[in-house]
Order: structure tokens, then C-alpha cells, then sequence
């Protein structure tokens, strides 16, 4: 629950929002109904249980998009009715959920739900004592609003930088390991509910610890970011790549049967000999190939794409090895 919370940004403003309209309107739901202001105690009453169905739901489907925008249309809804239902007290509520608009929704729609509330208060006029005070509130209403826009704005373009240098991989710009775990999840979890079968390939630089040492790291560097975009010119736009470690890569592909995993392997393979190359001459690489098997994590699918690898390092380097051929055959059965 607290890693939803703090890796989900607008699941944790829905629940904060939540949890404050709970703790700042029930004292207020109680007041009016004890004052035998029905009207407004049921008001009051309304917003609050539909806050927290929309948080409830929130947490229950993961749709934090849908949630939020109904939460900030319930805020908005419910700070101008209660202004319409108890003049200008009302007002004030108001303010917080204008902000709390730009968090919960995508910036259009928040504009929109603030900007309808505002007229909305505006056109019924009973909350304001004067046509000076409505037109005051409007106008400090717009700026809470364009202020809380920016900071919204700003705060959305840091969570996406920081999101972008977390997932990818410096040096290649592929994904890193941390993305890897997230799609190989994901993979397993469409190749179960649609069927779709899933190859992953582990893939090595053979003696890349000599090109480095007599060439220097930067064409070790060099050589790792021609590799990647060279794999990439020649995969499918849906397979991904992805960096394991040091001059280790995962490549992910979907929709491959062994016999198109072979095609492509080969075609990598003569790809690479083709064209990749050190100061000192040809570069090569060991594959570990598996397909994915009907129930399998993705700590055993890797497992069995690393023993092929190593099969593949120990058989000379500069090979494909399939998991499925490391698989001994059945003894043959005894005869009498
Ligand atoms: N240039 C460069 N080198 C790296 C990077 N990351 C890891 N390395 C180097 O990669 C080398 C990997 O060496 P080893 O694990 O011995 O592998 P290898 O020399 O390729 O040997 P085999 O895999 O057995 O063929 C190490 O020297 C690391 O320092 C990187 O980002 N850039």
C-alpha cells in the first residue's frame, strides 16, 4: 500500500484529497444537520461519500486517470453547491479544490471544471454581497488557478525527466534493468491472457574486456552504442531492447514461434559480422535463446536464457544456443 503510494503521484493526491475532504467536511455535516440545515447537511454529506467512492475505486482498479477526473468534478461541483446552498462561506471551499483540479486531472479538463465552477458561482450570485466581492473572487480565482497550473505543469515535466533517467540506460539509451523486469511481468502476463508467445534472447560481447584494455573505454563505449543501434535497425518496432549490465543486453520479442526466433537470430548474428567492428577487427557475440514456457516467471525464463548463454560461451563463443536444445532427450526405454 505505501509502495502504490509513493510511486503512484495522483493516487496519493486522490487519497490526500480524500482523506482531508472526510476530515474537513464531516464536523461541518454534522453542524448543519444538528442546526436543521437538512439541505445542506445532505450536500455536505453527498460530497463526502462520493470522494470516497472515487478513492475506493481509484485504489480497486489502478484507473487513477477516471477517478481523478471525477474527484476534481465532485470538489469543483461540490464547493459551488455548497456556495449556492450556504452563501458565502461556501466561497472559501472553493479555492483548494481549484488547485487540487491541476493534480487530480490533465490540465484541459482542469481549466474547464475551474473555469465552469467559477461562472457557475458567478451566474447564480447569491453567495457574493456585492458585485465588487464576485468580481474580486473571480479575478483571485484565476490566479490560483494559473498559478496552480504552472506548478502542476512543472511538477508533471520533473516527474517524467526523473521517470526517463530511472528507465534508460545512459550510455545507449535503451532500457535498463529496472524497465526489463516491468515488461518481461508484463509480457508474461499477455502471453497468458491472449496467447501471444514471447522469445528472449541474453546477449554478450564476446572479449569485450580485451577491447577495452587495449583500446581504451571509449571504444569499448563505441562499440556498445553501434551494437544497439544496429540490433535496432534490424528488429520489429514492438521488440525491445534492453541493457542487463556491462556489455550484457536483453532482447524481448513478441509474437515469435521457434522458427521466425531462429530467422531472426541468424539474421542478428550475420548482422553483427557483417558490420560491427574495433580498431582490432571484428566484434562478436554469444546468444542464450528461450521461448517463453505457459506458467513460467520471468526469474526462470531469464534463468533458462542464461544457461543457454553459457552454454554458448563455453562452446567457443560466437554462437546461438536454444534452451530448448539444452533440454537432455528421454532415456531410451529398456528392452528385456
Ligand atoms: N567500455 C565499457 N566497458 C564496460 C562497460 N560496462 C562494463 N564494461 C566492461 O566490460 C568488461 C566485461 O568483461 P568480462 O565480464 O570479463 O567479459 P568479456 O571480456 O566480454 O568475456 P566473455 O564475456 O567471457 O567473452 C569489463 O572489463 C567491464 O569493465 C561500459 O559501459 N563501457
Amino acid at each position: 500500500m505505501l509502495y502504490r503510494l509513493k510511486t503512484d503521484f495522483r493516487l496519493s493526491i486522490i487519497t490526500l484529497l480524500a482523506i482531508s475532504a472526510i476530515l474537513g467536511i464531516s464536523p461541518f455535516a454534522v453542524m448543519r444537520f444538528a442546526q436543521g440545515n437538512m439541505l445542506a447537511g445532505v450536500v455536505d454529506l453527498t460530497i463526502m461519500l462520493s470522494i470516497t467512492a472515487g478513492m475506493v475505486y481509484a485504489w480497486v482498479t489502478g484507473d487513477t486517470a477516471r477517478s481523478g477526473f471525477f474527484m476534481a468534478v465532485v470538489a469543483c461541483g461540490g464547493a459551488v453547491t455548497v456556495g449556492a446552498v450556504v452563501g458565502e462561506p461556501g466561497l472559501f471551499w472553493l479555492y483548494p479544490c481549484l488547485v487540487t483540479s491541476f493534480f487530480l486531472t490533465e490540465p484541459r479538463y482542469a481549466i474547464f471544471i475551474n473555469l465552469t465552477a467559477v461562472v457557475a458561482l458567478m451566474v447564480h450570485g447569491v453567495a457574493f454581497s456585492s458585485p465588487v466581492q464576485m468580481w474580486s473572487f473571480a479575478a483571485t480565482a484565476v490566479v490560483v488557478s494559473c498559478c496552480s497550473y504552472a506548478f502542476a505543469h512543472h511538477n508533471e515535466n520533473q516527474r517524467e525527466r526523473l521517470e526517463h533517467l530511472a528507465t534508460i540506460d545512459p550510455l545507449t539509451g535503451v532500457k535498463n534493468r529496472r524497465s526489463m523486469d516491468e515488461e518481461l511481468a508484463m509480457a508474461i502476463a499477455s502471453a497468458a491472457r491472449t496467447g501471444i508467445s514471447y522469445g528472449l534472447v541474453l546477449l554478450d560481447i564476446d572479449h569485450f574486456k580485451k577491447i577495452n584494455d587495449e583500446h581504451g573505454h571509449s571504444v569499448g563505449d563505441d562499440v556498445l552504442t553501434e551494437m544497439v543501434v544496429l540490433i535496432e535497425q534490424n528488429i520489429r518496432k514492438s521488440d525491445q531492447l534492453f541493457r542487463f549490465g556491462g556489455e550484457e543486453f536483453v532482447l524481448l520479442m513478441s509474437g515469435v514461434d521457434q522458427t521466425g526466433l531462429r530467422a531472426v537470430m541468424h539474421n542478428l548474428q550475420h548482422i553483427m559480422h557483417k558490420f560491427l567492428k574495433h580498431p582490432g577487427g571484428k566484434v562478436t557475440a554469444s546468444f542464450g535463446v528461450a521461448l517463453l514456457k505457459v506458467g513460467e516467471s520471468p526469474d526462470d525464463w531469464l534463468a533458462r536464457a542464461d544457461q543457454a548463454l553459457y552454454k554458448a560461451k563455453a562452446g567457443g563463443r560466437d554462437q546461438i544456443v536454444y534452451a530448448d536444445e539444452l533440454i537432455a532427450p528421454e532415456p531410451a526405454a529398456e528392452t528385456a
